[in-house]
């Protein structure tokens, strides 16, 4: 045996040495000619088949999205399996992105196919003069497998390392809150349509509080439409969906918006109509937009006059004479509005027909606290394909708070949980989840839950009284409004009277 390793051993020396001597004395012009003769005898007995995927490609010292797609793919596996890793953090990734060090290697799996992955580095003398020096280190990956297996890894093995790259890719990126401009700062060096922040807002959907069946059907909504790139293609429709957020202030519409945005990794851009100087402007705002974003519209019915009919309504109704507090507000907003001239149908464009301009995996979200102040064309299934009510805080809801704002489970405050599930679904007392939120808040570090749940019932008796007090006064309210209205008829009556009775006597 011993013989073996020794004969082994000196044959391998021997060779190595040959290859050095050629490697460095043989002339490059001549080595060019004898390399693909060595490459052919060397396929000839070597079953392995092995492709490169270079770090910077093309002249322009451009990276390689094929090699970042690699290093995400493999970095799921390289810690566990490389013995030696390097740890560095890809452009615009939020974390450290652990990947093999060099000349490490990892095996791979896929579909019963055993390949092996080789990070590389060589030395690069350049040759050429270029403006954009060369690093004189290049790094590749190695990709080896057997050449039985050329067609499946050519045809699918390939195409899952970039998708599943991909997906670790978007993972791992910084999540950006985009704002846009007001056009006076698009121009002049470094000024862009949208400017952002990191996007790190915690909302997620198990920290909101909503019916579970709700819950679960909005999860299984988003997860058919971010898995559903071949459908939209085949049915020739835009990658994109609409979600109206409709409900009162303080009921987590923006809070879902957050939740929906960590839900599928997506970017998030908030467009403020109000700042947008036209139609136009809207148009390349959005076509700056990138895929894998959700574009929300907050308070969409106060950021234009989306509706006709309020001036409609006015003129029908000349004895309107106050409006009430609320209408006053938007029509002071709209005073302040009059800047925006995006309309109606520019808002429709931009959800219908611009969405094929700019890529695909969008979703756009309006919230509204008034629904039926919204023009229905802007709101049909198709622009906003589900409408989402957020409403008043239930029990299922109120579970979720207790458990997020204090740890506190149903079982261990049974007592306390049975009044305030009789007062939420009995006595059906209207609170926002913000407001029950505000009540179950510690107010200091050592207060006991049972203080916190006892505050929110007194709250809700409160908010029963409040809400008692606030109908009786709209009751008062209107009888006066139908009073007022009632003696103007009667003066208009009276007046057409006396003009009818002035008119016989001028007879
Ligand atoms: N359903 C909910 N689940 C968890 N937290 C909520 C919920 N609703 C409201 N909150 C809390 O109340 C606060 C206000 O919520 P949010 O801003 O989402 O309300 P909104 O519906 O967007 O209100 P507005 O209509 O005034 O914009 C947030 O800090 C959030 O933590
Ligand atoms: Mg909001």
């Amino acid at each position: 045996m011993g013989e073996v390793w020794t004969n082994t051993g000196s044959a391998l020396a021997s060779l190595v040495f040959v290859y050095t001597i050629f490697e460095r004395f043989f002339p490059y012009r001549l080595r060019e000619h004898f390399e693909p003769l060595a490459q052919k005898l060397i396929g000839l007995v070597y079953p392995y088949i092995q492709i490169k995927f270079h770090e910077y490609s093309g002249e322009r010292f451009k990276r390689s999205d094929v090699y970042d797609a690699i290093q995400s793919y493999l970095s799921k596996d390289s810690s566990s399996r490389a013995k030696k890793l390097t740890a560095n953090t890809m452009k615009g990734s939020k974390s450290i992105v652990l990947s093999m060090d060099d000349h490490e290697e990892i095996t791979d799996e896929f579909e019963g196919i055993k390949v092996w992955w080789q990070s590389k580095k060589s030395q690069t003398e350049s040759r050429t003069f270029s403006f954009y020096p060369k690093a004189d280190e290049s790094r590749f990956y190695m990709l080896k497998f057997h050449r039985r297996d050329r067609q499946a890894i050519t045809d699918k093995y390939l195409d899952h390392v970039m998708i599943e790259g991909k997906k670790t890719e978007v993972k791992n990126r910084e999540r950006k809150l985009y704002s846009n401009n007001p056009s006076q700062n698009w121009s002049g060096y470094m000024q862009k349509k949208w400017s952002h922040v990191t996007f790190e807002h915690p909302a997620t959907f198990d920290t909101l509080a909503m019916d579970n069946n709700k819950k679960e059907d909005i999860k299984n909504d988003l997860t058919k439409f971010s898995n559903s790139q071949d459908y939209y293609k085949k049915i020739g429709k835009a990658w994109k969906r609409g979600y109206l957020l409709y409900g009162p202030p303080g009921t987590g519409k923006s809070t879902m918006v957050a939740a929906i945005a960590n839900f599928l990794d997506y970017d998030i851009y908030d467009l403020e109509l109000t700042t947008v100087k036209d139609n136009t402007e809207l148009r390349r705002l959005l076509i700056e937009t990138s895929g894998k974003s959700i574009i929300v519209i907050e308070d969409i019915d106060c950021s234009l006059d989306l509706t006709g009919q309020r001036k409609k309504k006015e003129e029908e109704d000349e004895y309107e004479d106050e409006t009430s507090p609320m209408e006053k507000q938007m029509k002071k907003d709209q005073g302040e509005n009059k800047g925006s001239k995006v309309t109606l149908s520019g808002l429709l464009n931009f959800i219908d027909g611009l969405w094929s301009a700019c890529g695909g995996e969008r979703i756009i979200v309006f919230t509204t606290n008034f629904i039926d102040k919204l023009d229905p064309a802007l709101i049909r299934k198709g622009r906003m394909d589900k409408h989402i009510e957020m409403s008043y805080c239930g029990f299922e809801a109120f579970k979720v708070l207790a458990k997020n704002y204090m740890d506190a489970e149903e079982e261990e405050n049974d007592e306390l949980f049975k009044e305030i599930k009789r007062l939420l679904e009995v006595e059906e007392i209207k609170m926002t989840p913000a407001d029950v939120g505000e009540n179950l808040l510690r107010k200091s570090e050592d207060e006991a839950k049972e203080i916190c749940l006892k505050r929110l019932i007194e709250a809700l008796k409160e908010e029963k009284e409040e809400a008692k007090r606030r109908i009786e006064e709209e009751e008062k309210k209107k009888e006066e409004e139908e009073e007022i209205k009632r003696k103007k008829r009667e003066e208009k009556k009276k007046k057409k009277e006396e003009k009818g009775e002035n008119g016989e006597v001028s007879k």
